[in-house]
């Protein structure tokens, strides 16, 4: 069964008398349990389909299904609690809080949620295990997305959304949480969407949307998923 589904979704900003498309008219499904990747140039609707899933949006006009229930037109309160319970976040630039620990951002996480992860848990599964009590200045640039990440699994959503996740990352670095966010949807069943420029990135992921001007130019499906290690960046 569809996971996910977008139907006929715009999404229009009026900027004084001029109306942007940032999403026009697009469809989609998504399995659950999948990774996947939402590729394009600047500016072609790629954040705006995350937000719009995410439920810190909502569209103009059009459907969106997931998990047996339509999110689009949802009251406040309700998106609220779709937020809190079914979605983790992993941003570009991590959104860590910098005056708590590593240890103390993760249980960030289990205050919000009903049925949290243990936050030294994910944090041991991200590599982190003896950094938990540092601060975010105290970490890497990967090692504050790793915290991130095990931000995001603690609260034992159902979808991870990353937008640009290896976007301020060297290569290498990239590649190990990329890795990560790929064994996520592997080994702990998450529907995992990732946002990026980096064409070669869709390699690894089971669906690609190619995104042009508002719209899904392509969907590609791939059936043999190449590894990290064997993408050339
Ligand atoms: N809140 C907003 N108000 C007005 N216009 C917006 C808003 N959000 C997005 N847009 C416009 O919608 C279009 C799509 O933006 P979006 O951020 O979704 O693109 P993107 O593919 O994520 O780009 P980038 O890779 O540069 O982040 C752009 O023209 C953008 O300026």
């Amino acid at each position: 069964m569809d996971f996910i589904t977008f139907e006929n979704v715009e999404r229009e900003y009026c900027i004084g008398s001029s109306v942007i498309k940032a999403v026009d008219g697009i469809n989609f499904k998504l399995q659950k349990g999948t990774f996947n990747v939402v590729l394009g140039q600047s500016g072609a609707g790629k954040t705006t389909l995350l937000n719009l899933l995410g439920g810190m949006d909502s569209p103009t006009s059009g459907r969106i299904i997931v998990n047996s229930k339509e999110i689009s037109g949802m009251s406040e309160y309700d998106l609220t609690e779709y937020r809190r319970t079914q979605i983790g976040f992993v941003f570009q630039f991590y959104n860590l809080v910098p005056n708590l620990t590593a240890l103390e951002n993760v249980q960030l996480a289990e205050e919000i949620c009903p049925e949290p992860l243990d936050a030294r848990d994910m944090l041991k599964r991200v590599g982190l295990g003896s950094r938990m009590d540092n601060f975010p200045s105290q970490l890497s640039g990967g090692e504050q997305q790793r915290v991130s990440i095990a931000r995001a699994l603690a609260k034992n959503p159902q979808i991870v959304l990353c937008d640009e996740p290896t976007g301020a990352l060297d290569s290498e670095t990239g590649r190990k949480v990329l890795r990560l966010i790929r064994e996520v949807s592997d080994d702990l069943g998450k529907t995992v969407i990732v946002v990026t420029h980096n064409a070669s990135i869709s390699e690894m992921a089971h669906t690609v949307l190619h995104m042009r001007d508002g719209k899904i130019a392509r969907v590609q499906c791939n059936d043999n998923l190449k590894d990290v290690g064997e993408i050339v960046w």
